[in-house]
Parts: C-alpha cells; structure tokens; sequence
C-alpha cells in the first residue's frame, strides 16, 4: 500500500496536497489539466522533491525522508532514460548494478528480460539504431528486470503511435503482473487511463483526489475535468 498522509508541498506559487491511498499491487492513472501537479505528486514518490508537511508510505514504512536511491521505486519517463553511448544489454543492466559489473547470472538474467519483451539478438545494438517501440521495449525491460515494488510513469509512451502505445501498454501490464509492482502512470489520453488503469486519481485544483473507478470519472466528468478533456 503507498500512502501519502496529509501531503503539502510548495513550488513557487503552486502548493498541492494529497491525502490517499493507493492498494499494493494497483495499476493507478494520474490525471488532470496542464500545470496542476501530475509530475508533482509522482516526484515525492520517487524522493526527487519534500513536502513541507505529510509523510509518505510503502508497506507501512515511512520512506519521506529516503534519499531517491534508497527507494524501491523505477521510474520511467518519455525520453526512456536510456544512454546513447551504451548498448541494450548494458543500458538494461543499470538497473542491477549502475556500475555495470554483472556477475554471469546477471547477465544470463538481462538477456532473459530482452528475450521477454521481443527484443532478441539485439543485446549489442546501441539506441540509435532502434526505433521509437525498440527502445520503449529496451525501458521496459530495465524495470522488469529491477521489479521494484513501484513504477513511477510521467506519459512514458506520448511518443509513439497509437498501435503500438498499445503494445506497449500491454507490455506494461504484463510487467506490473508478473513484478506485482503498483503503477502510478500520468497520461494526458483518457483511452491510456481506460484501458490500462482500473482506477485514476484526478489532480486538479491543487488537490490529488484519491483513486476513484477510471470509466465513471471519464463519463462524467467534474467540471476542471471536463474542460481539459474538451
Ligand atoms: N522546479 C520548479 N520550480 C517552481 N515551480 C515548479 C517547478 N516545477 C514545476 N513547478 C510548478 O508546479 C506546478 C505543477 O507542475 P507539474 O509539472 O507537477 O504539473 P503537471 O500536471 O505534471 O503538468 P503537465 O501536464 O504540463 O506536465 C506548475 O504550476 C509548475 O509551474
């Protein structure tokens, strides 16, 4: 269960609060209008930013004060996070070990999660030569192999046509299945939030409103909601 107990946080003018809670093993969209603090809520999660007031749990641990190394947290983002001068295999191996040491299994274990996500024999490729769905696959794989407890998505798939948003999306719930991780994913397209997310929590209004059934909250929209959607 991730917790966040009386959250406030300030950037600037803007301030949010959240008081929520999200079940183990969730898959959970974060919606909301432009500016209202989707990256926000999703950077106290991963330690990148304190709130002023509130604690933040996992299982009943308080990880507030965590430094973002120390949490049992992937993240990943539209840009995919990978290294232009490494290969496949090493950019996936960096969620083991960020020295990139593996031991023989490990590396037996890297080739596994390539194999996994359909990317076979291209372990010594570098991301340059793959295309936009590749290297998506690539940043899948790095999570699967570190099955962190939570996966942090800030619109991870915005760049990719909708066919294969919705490979990958598939990808992604196998993934969270099989690594029994809770999913945060941020996405400004409703369809993503219906099909992937069960439940979505709307920020807005400088409030992050604690999860509530994805297709009823589309249907019938609140008003901050319904003008963003158009
Ligand atoms: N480093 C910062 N310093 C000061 N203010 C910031 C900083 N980062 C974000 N903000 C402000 O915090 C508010 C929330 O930003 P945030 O990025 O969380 O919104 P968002 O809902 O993710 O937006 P978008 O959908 O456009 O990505 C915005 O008003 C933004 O201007």
């Amino acid at each position: 269960m991730l917790e966040f107990d009386g959250i406030h946080v300030t950037r600037g003018s803007f301030t949010l609060s959240a008081d929520l809670t999200v079940p183990k093993g969730a898959r959970v969209a974060v919606i909301g209008p432009s500016g209202s603090g989707k990256s926000t809520l999703l950077s106290l999660v991963g330690g990148f930013l304190a709130p002023d007031r509130g604690r933040i749990r996992l299982g009943g641990q308080d990880i507030t004060a965590l430094p973002p190394g120390q949490r049992p947290v992937s993240m990943l983002f539209q840009d995919q996070n990978l290294f232009p001068h490494l290969t496949v295999a090493q950019n996936v191996g960096l969620g083991l070990r960020p020295d990139l040491r593996l031991s023989d299994p490990q590396r037996a274990r890297v080739t596994q999660v390539l194999a996994e996500v359909g990317l076979d024999g291209m372990e010594t490729r570098r991301p340059a030569n793959l295309s936009g769905g590749q290297q998506s696959r690539v940043a899948l794989a790095r999570v699967l192999l570190r099955a962190r407890p939570v996966l942090l998505l800030d619109e991870p798939f915005a760049a990719l046509g909708p066919a294969l948003k919705g490979d990958m999306l598939a990808l992604l719930a196998r993934i969270a299945e099989q690594t029994d991780a809770t999913v945060l994913m941020v996405t400004h397209d409703p369809d993503d939030a219906r099909s992937f997310a069960p439940r979505t929590i709307l920020v807005d209004g400088g409030v992050a409103h604690p999860p509530v059934p994805t297709g009823p909250l589309l249907d019938n929209p609140p008003p901050g909601l319904r003008a963003y959607l158009g």
